[in-house]
């Protein structure tokens, strides 16, 4: 399993202790930053992080800034990518198995540091359930469609 990681300034600390905790269990971990407390602004680590869900050469994605929502909202912009917002266990297997969510988000500012890995072990760890939810993925995949505006358009 091959797992990319990302935060902005907001989730940099959590960001770390998520990738120490990965590399312990021998999970291969990309951190796509940032790299310092100094500010920067989390669509940018979206983008990076969610382009490698997509491509496929990562598994998963987590990401991290202060809430864990503005990072989730721009990594949603990206084609193919479900990524949840979840700070208890229960969202944690729920979005794997109903949504096959494929980006996790959490806030630092919100998270305590032993939920949080509690909640990455959890995400990993858990299948999604296909059946009746995949109906319901396809139609989230038919409103990405729907709502694309080819290039051709965007004039
Ligand atoms: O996007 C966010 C809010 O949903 C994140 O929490 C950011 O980390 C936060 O907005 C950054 O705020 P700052 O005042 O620039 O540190």
């Amino acid at each position: 399993m091959k797992i990319a990681l990302g935060s902005d300034h907001g989730g940099f600390g959590l960001k770390n202790l998520i990738k120490e905790h990965l590399e312990n269990k021998g999970i291969e971990v990309t951190d796509f930053g940032t790299y310092s407390r100094e500010s920067c602004d989390y669509p940018d680590i979206s983008q990076k992080v969610g382009h490698a869900v997509v491509d496929k050469s990562h598994e998963y994605g987590i990401l991290i800034c202060g809430t864990g929502i503005g990072i989730g909202i721009a990594a949603n912009k990206i084609k193919g990518v479900r990524a949840a917002l979840v700070h208890d266990t229960f969202s944690a297997h729920a979005t794997r198995e109903h949504n096959n969510a494929n980006i996790l988000t959490m806030g630092e500012r919100v998270i305590g540091p032993g939920l949080a890995l509690d909640i990455v072990d959890i995400f990993l760890g858990t299948e999604f359930e296909g059946g009746r939810h995949q109906q319901r993925i396809d139609k989230i995949s038919k409103l990405e469609e729907q709502y694309t505006i080819s290039e051709e358009e965007n004039i």
